[in-house]
């Protein structure tokens, strides 16, 4: 069987292309290295079974030939930054929605049968019930990224039940591990190394998430994609998350502790009441009741997972 994974040279997409290749299926990856790199998916390059396609899903010639021949899409090509700032909402709706667009007219003239699209906890904005099951109504995101993962999602719906594929949705809490190049510990970790006596932490550092592992995302995603394609719905969704959470200050002490420093923390106090900017979700926890009762569950809680990130972004520098 051939998938196409777009975003596969990226944080989460290699991970994914690793478990793939294991597993023996044939890889196309789409990626334009924006944010992902060639180093992470450097070990297959050669592999038989692996092809890698350089291009910039916002151009639908290079999306119509990355979808030739393939059965299963893992749409993961996406800009994952909530913080405006850097991104313009323009750019997040070209490299969120327009490119998600351009697959599904892509896959709706082709042989495509199954989409598997991650999507974000973003789409629930701030929710005020937690643990957020996946029928949390309404959804009312709260930054221009979770408005633009939702787009995605009802694009993606409207298509699967219009043409003939089945879609798969996954609602991700905050993903880390190995590989990642953006959020909160990177950026810990990176402000320590510039000036270990001090930590700048945005908002208040009240802020509580649900962090999962890029090892345990994989093999959830895989898991229930097994699960659904046995189903018979055209579309679904399902959190992927943890049962626990964890404050950015929190997180702030094990980088520390991890680094071997005792820097002094310096809040900035934020925005909104202590949120890190606009747009900040404050408190993130999902529902991973549905997706535990397919069999799968997470290995590493959060604490678990950010202590494992950290010493493995530290040993990869
Ligand atoms: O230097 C920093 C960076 C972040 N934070 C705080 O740490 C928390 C987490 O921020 P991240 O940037 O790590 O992650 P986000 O919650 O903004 O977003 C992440 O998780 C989302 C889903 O929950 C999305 O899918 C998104 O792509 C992914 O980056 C925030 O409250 C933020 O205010 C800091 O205090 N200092």
């Amino acid at each position: 069987m051939k998938v196409l994974v777009t975003g596969g040279a990226g944080f989460i997409g290699s991970h994914l292309v690793d478990r793939l290749m294991k597993l023996g299926y044939e890889v196309r990856v789409l990626d334009d290295l924006s944010a992902g790199t060639l180093d992470n998916i450097r070990h297959w390059l050669w592999h038989e079974r692996f092809e890698f396609m350089e291009g910039d899903m916002r151009n639908r010639e290079i999306v119509e030939k990355a979808v030739k021949d393939i059965e299963v899409v893992f749409h993961l090509a996406a800009n994952p930054e909530v913080r405006i700032g850097s991104q313009s909402p323009e750019l997040l709706y070209e490299t969120n929605v327009l490119i998600t667009y351009n697959l599904l007219e892509a896959v709706r003239k082709s042989g495509v049968k199954y989409l598997v699209f991650t999507s974000s906890s973003t789409v629930y904005g701030d929710a005020d019930l937690i643990p957020t099951p996946e029928e949390y109504a309404p959804l009312e995101p709260i930054s221009v990224y979770g408005g633009a993962k939702l787009a995605a999602e009802a694009l993606i719906s409207g298509y699967a039940h219009t043409f003939d594929f089945r879609a798969l949705i996954f609602r991700l809490a905050n993903i880390i591990g190995e590989r990642s190049n953006h959020g909160v510990i990177y950026d810990f970790i990176n402000k320590l190394r510039r000036n270990p006596g001090e930590l700048e932490i945005l908002g208040d550092g009240t802020q509580r998430k649900s962090y999962l592992h890029v090892s345990d995302t994989v093999e959830g995603i895989l898991h229930i994609f097994e699960y659904f394609r046995k189903g018979n719905r055209a579309v679904d969704f399902y959190n992927l998350g943890n049962d626990d959470w964890i404050t950015v200050k929190e997180i702030a002490e094990i980088v520390s502790e991890e680094m071997g420093l005792k820097p002094a923390f310096r809040f900035t106090g934020g925005v909104d009441g202590g949120r890190g900017w606009k747009g900040d979700v404050k408190f993130m926890r999902l529902s991973i009741e549905k997706a535990k009762k397919t069999g799968w569950k997470p290995k590493l809680n959060s604490y678990e997972a950010v202590r494992r990130t950290v010493r493995e972004l530290l040993s990869s520098l």
